[in-house]
C-alpha cells in the first residue's frame, strides 16, 4: 500500500488497453456498516481506484449531489475517525487503492500527526485536500513525509500555464484535472480545448493524468478518458449508488475498459 500503489493499479489497466475509473463515493451515506460492501462492489465492478469522501458540514467544492450525501451520511453519525476506524477493520479485503477526500478543517481538529498516522494505518494510499493549495502545502509537508501517501493535485483548465506546469510536477499518483463536460452547442470546441490541456499536463506530470467533474454518461466516460489515462465520476456514483441502481455504474466502468489508445 502506499503512494506507488496508485500510479501502479491506473499503470497496470493502461498496460492491458484499458482506461483507469476511479468512482467517487461519499462515506457513510447509506451507513458506515454499508462501506465495506460498497467498495467490494466497486472493486468487482472494475474501479482501479476509489476516492473516499469525508463528510462535512461546509463542502464548498462540492455539487449539490454530494453535498446531500454529505448531509445523510453526517445525519447518521458519520465522522473522520468513524471511516478511518471502519477502514482499518477491513482494508486488508479490498485490493484497489484508496484516496480519501477531505477538506482541511476536519483534518486540524483531529490533530494533524494522528491524522496522518491513523490513515496510514487504515491503509489510506492518498488524498484530495481541494483548500490546500500547492502554495499552503507547507501546512502538511513535514507530517505528510513521514508518511507513504500521495498528495493528489487538482488542475484546472483556466490555471495559467506556470501554474499548471508546477502542479503538474508536484502531484503525486495522479493528477486531477478538473474538466466541464457537456455543454451545450460547444461539444467539439469543448473536446478540442480538453484534449490540448490534457496533453500539456502528460507532458510535465511524472504521474497518470486524469479527468474529472461533470462526466456522467458512458459516452462521455469513453469520449473523455480517450484523451488522458482516465476518469474520476463522482456525483453520477453518488446518485446511483443511492438509488441502488448498480447495474447503470456497472455500465459506467465497463465503458472505461474499452477505451483503447489511438
Ligand atoms: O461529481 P463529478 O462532477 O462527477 O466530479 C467528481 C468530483 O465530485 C469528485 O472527485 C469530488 C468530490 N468532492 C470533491 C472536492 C474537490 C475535488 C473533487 C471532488
Amino acid at each position: 500500500m502506499g503512494k506507488y500503489e496508485i500510479q501502479h493499479a491506473i499503470t497496470q489497466v493502461i498496460e492491458n488497453g484499458g482506461k483507469a475509473f476511479v468512482p467517487y463515493i461519499m462515506a457513510g451515506d447509506g451507513g458506515l456498516s454499508q462501506l465495506k460492501e460498497q467498495l467490494l462492489f466497486l472493486q468487482e465492478a472494475g474501479a482501479t481506484v476509489v476516492e473516499l469522501g469525508i463528510p462535512f458540514s461546509d463542502p464548498v467544492a462540492d455539487g449539490p449531489t454530494i453535498e446531500e450525501a454529505g448531509q445523510r451520511a453526517l445525519k447518521n453519525g458519520t465522522t473522520l475517525r468513524g471511516v478511518l476506524k471502519e477502514l482499518a477493520s477491513f482494508r486488508n479485503e479490498i485490493n484497489i487503492p484508496i484516496v480519501l477526500m477531505t477538506y482541511i478543517n476536519p483534518i486540524y481538529k483531529y490533530g494533524l500527526d494522528t491524522f496522518f498516522a491513523h490513515c496510514e494505518q487504515s491503509g489510506v494510499d492518498g488524498l484530495i485536500i481541494p483548500d490546500v493549495p500547492l502554495e499552503q502545502r507547507d501546512l502538511i509537508q513535514d507530517e505528510l513525509e513521514k508518511t507513504n501517501i500521495a498528495l493528489i493535485q487538482l488542475v484546472t483548465l483556466t490555471s495559467p500555464i506556470e501554474r499548471i506546469e508546477k502542479l503538474a510536477e508536484a502531484s503525486e499518483g495522479f493528477l486531477y484535472a478538473v474538466t466541464v463536460t457537456g455543454i451545450t452547442g460547444a461539444r467539439s470546441a469543448v473536446s478540442e480545448k480538453l484534449e490540448s490541456f490534457i496533453f500539456t499536463l502528460k507532458k510535465h506530470s511524472k504521474v497518470p493524468v486524469l479527468a474529472g467533474f461533470g462526466i456522467s454518461t458512458p459516452d462521455q466516460v469513453k469520449e473523455i478518458a480517450a484523451f488522458g489515462d482516465g476518469v474520476i465520476v463522482g456525483s453520477r456514483i453518488v446518485d446511483l449508488l443511492h438509488k441502488g441502481k448498480r447495474e447503470e455504474i456497472q455500465k459506467l466502468i465497463d465503458a472505461s475498459s474499452s477505451v483503447h489508445y489511438s
